[in-house]
C-alpha cells in the first residue's frame, strides 16, 4: 500500500489530500521504483564492484556507456581514480588484446583499405555530422606497448574520447573513434577466425600514404570542425604522419605529443624537488632513456623546453641528454640508425658499445632515468640502486604502459631508493607505505594533457596545434598542484580534479593559440582571463541524472 500526497488549492489555500493507494501495475512494464537517478547510480556501482575481474568490469561499463550515457560520466566523474583504469590503462590494453572475442556491438567507425577512393562516403555515414568536435584515429599498429593489434585497437579510440567527455567536457556526441584497417601484421589475429578486421598483411608504405592523405582530406570536408588526435601508429608512421599533416589540419599525436607534455611537467616538478635538496641548478640535469620509439624520441623532444627555459640553447639542451635503444648507448659511430634517433644520437662517445644499462648510468651519471621500452623489469635493483647512489633524490620514470611492461614496480623503486625516489609511471600503481610514510606514484599519462589541450584547440578554433600549444598545456599542467599535492611531494595533480586541470590548461592553450595567429574563435580574445576560464568551464558538459 501507498500512501499518496496530492496537493490541491481551496479558498486561494493550498491543501494535502492523502489518500492510500494500492499499488498500481507500471506503465509499459517498467519496475515501480528504478528512478531516482541517485539511487540507480548505487545500484549500478554496486553492480561494477561486484566483479572480480577487471575485463568483467570494462565490458559492464562499455554497455553501460552506449546504453545509458549519462550514467555512465556520473560514475566515471564521481569515482575518477576508481574507473579510470577501467576504461582505459591498463584494462583498455586486455579490452584491445581481446576485441574481437569480447565484441558485442559496433561503435566508432571502421575505415579500410578497401574503401580508398570512397572514404568520404564512408565519414558521411556518421549521424552527427555537425556536431563532430574530436576524433582519435588509430591504425592499431602500437597499441600501447602491445604491438600491431590491428582492428583490436579500437577500444584505445573509445577509452581516449572518454577521458575527453569526463575529463574535458567534451559533448559525447562530438566525439568520433576511429579505427583503420590498413592489414595487421599480427600472425595470431590472422589465424583467428573472430578477428574483426581484414584478413591481410599490412599495406605498404606508398599505399599508405595514398589512404592517409584521402583520410585526412575527406575528414576536413565531412567534418569542417573536428581535430584529430593520432594514437598509437607505430614509430616511423607516427612521426612522419604528425609532420605530413600538421601545417594541413588540425592535428596532434598524442604519443609523441602528449606523452611528451605530461612527462615535461611531471619532470618539471621532480627537478624542482631534486635540485631543492641537492642544490643543483636546473640546467645541470642529465637525462638517460630507456627506449627511442616515438614516445621515447617524442619526450625527449618535449624535455628540450625543461632546458630552454632554463636559458640553455637548443645544442645545448641537446648535450643533456642521452638514449638506449636494443643494442645499447646510442651513439654516431655505432652505425647507420633509424632518422628519427639521429638528432639525439651521441658525438662526444667515441668507445666500444655498451649495452649494460648500470655500466651507462655509470659513464653518463643521470639525474633521471627515463623508461619508454616496453621491456618489463629492465630498471633492475642494480638499476635503480646505481641511480640512488648517485642521487639523493634520483628520478625514475618508467613510463612503459600497460603496467605489466613497466620497466620496474613502485613498490621496489621505493624500497631499493629508501624512500628518496621521484617517481612517475605510464600506468597507476597503488601507493606503498615505506618506514611509516605513505607514498604516491605519479602517473606520468597523456591523460593529464589531451584532454584539455584538445578542449583549448576547439574552443580557440585553431587552424593547427603548434608545439608552444603543447608546451602551454604541460606547464599549465605543472603549476596546477594545490597545496596539499606539493606537500604530499606528488608530481602531478589528484585525477579527481581532472575537470578543473583540463578547464586551467585549456585557457592556457586558447592563450597560445592567440598569440600564435592560429586562433579563429576571435571573441575570445577580448576575454579577461577570468572571464576566459568561466567560459571555458560553462562549454563542460555534464551528465545529467
Ligand atoms: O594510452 C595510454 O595509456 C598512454 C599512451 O598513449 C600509450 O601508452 O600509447
Ligand atoms: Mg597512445
Amino acid at each position: 500500500m501507498t500512501i499518496v500526497l496530492t496537493p490541491y488549492w481551496s479558498n486561494g489555500v493550498q491543501k494535502l489530500k492523502v489518500a492510500a493507494q494500492p499499488p498500481s501495475k507500471p506503465a509499459h512494464g517498467l519496475a515501480p521504483t528504478v528512478l531516482p537517478g541517485t539511487v540507480h547510480a548505487v545500484r549500478c556501482i554496486e553492480q561494477l564492484r561486484s566483479k572480480d575481474k577487471s575485463i568483467e568490469k570494462y565490458i559492464f561499463l562499455a554497455h553501460l556507456r552506449i546504453d545509458d550515457e549519462n550514467m555512465f560520466y556520473h560514475l566515471c566523474l564521481k569515482n575518477m581514480s576508481e574507473i579510470t583504469p577501467l576504461i582505459y590503462t591498463p584494462t583498455v590494453g586486455d579490452a584491445c588484446l581481446q576485441h574481437s572475442h569480447i565484441f558485442r556491438r559496433p561503435e566508432g567507425m571502421y575505415i579500410s583499405i578497401e574503401d580508398k577512393g570512397n572514404i568520404g562516403s564512408v565519414l558521411r555515414n556518421w549521424p552527427r555530422k555537425d556536431e563532430a568536435r574530436i576524433s582519435v584515429v588509430t591504425d592499431g599498429s602500437r597499441i600501447l606497448g602491445l604491438g600491431d593489434l590491428g582492428v583490436n585497437g579500437m577500444p584505445i579510440s573509445i577509452g581516449k574520447l572518454s577521458l575527453y567527455v569526463a575529463g574535458a567536457g567534451i559533448r559525447p556526441s562530438s566525439t568520433i573513434p576511429i579505427c583503420l584497417d590498413l592489414g595487421t601484421n599480427n600472425k595470431k589475429f590472422l589465424e583467428d577466425p573472430l578477428y574483426l578486421g581484414l584478413r591481410r598483411t599490412r599495406v605498404s608504405d606508398e599505399e599508405m600514404d595514398e589512404f592517409m592523405d584521402e583520410f585526412m582530406r575527406e575528414m576536413r570536408k565531412a567534418f569542417p570542425k573536428l581535430l584529430v588526435q593520432f594514437e598509437d601508429f607505430s614509430t616511423e608512421h607516427a612521426f612522419a604522419y604528425l609532420a605530413r599533416y600538421r601545417d594541413k589540419y588540425p592535428v596532434f599525436n598524442d604519443d609523441i605529443q602528449g606523452t611528451g607534455a605530461v612527462v615535461l611537467s611531471g619532470f618539471l616538478n621532480a627537478a624542482q624537488l631534486a635540485s631543492a635538496e641537492s642544490g643543483r641548478p636546473l640546467r645541470e640535469h642529465r637525462i638517460l632513456f630507456l627506449g627511442a620509439g616515438s614516445a621515447g624520441v617524442g619526450v625527449a623532444q618535449q624535455l628540450m623546453s625543461f632546458f630552454t627555459l632554463q636559458g640553455l640553447s637548443a645544442e645545448e639542451a641537446r648535450r643533456q641528454v642521452w638514449f638506449v635503444d636494443s643494442q645499447g648507448l646510442i651513439f654516431d659511430e655505432r652505425g647507420p640508425m633509424a632518422e628519427h634517433k639521429k638528432y639525439f644520437s651521441r658525438d662526444d662517445y667515441h668507445g666500444a658499445p655498451m649495452t649494460d644499462l648500470v655500466e651507462i648510468i655509470k659513464y653518463v651519471k643521470p639525474t633521471a632515468l627515463l623508461g619508454l621500452s616496453t621491456i618489463k623489469g629492465a630498471f633492475t635493483e642494480a638499476v635503480v640502486r646505481t641511480m640512488a647512489a648517485l642521487n639523493d633524490r634520483p628520478i625514475i620514470f618508467p613510463l612503459s604502459n600497460p603496467v605489466r611492461l613497466s620497466e620496474c614496480e613502485f613498490g621496489d623503486a621505493v624500497s631499493w631508493t629508501d624512500g628518496r625516489v621521484l617517481f612517475a609511471s605510464g600506468s597507476p600503481f597503488a601507493p606503498v607505505m615505506h618506514k611509516g610514510r605513505e607514498h604516491v606514484a605519479g602517473q606520468g599519462n597523456n591523460m593529464y594533457i589531451f584532454p584539455g589541450l584538445g578542449l583549448g584547440a576547439i574552443l580557440a578554433r585553431a587552424t593547427s596545434v603548434t608545439d608552444k600549444m603543447v608546451e602551454a598545456s604541460s606547464l599549465a599542467l605543472a603549476d596546477a598542484l594545490d597545496a596539499d599535492e606539493q606537500d604530499a611531494d606528488l608530481l602531478y595533480p589528484r585525477i579527481e580534479r581532472i575537470r578543473d586541470i583540463s578547464a586551467h590548461i585549456a585557457v592556457r592553450v586558447v592563450r597560445t593559440a592567440q598569440s600564435e595567429g592560429v586562433d579563429h574563435s576571435t571573441d575570445l580574445r577580448n576575454l579577461s582571463d577570468a572571464q576566459l576560464s568561466e567560459f571555458v568551464k560553462s562549454k563542460m558538459w555534464n551528465p545529467i541524472l
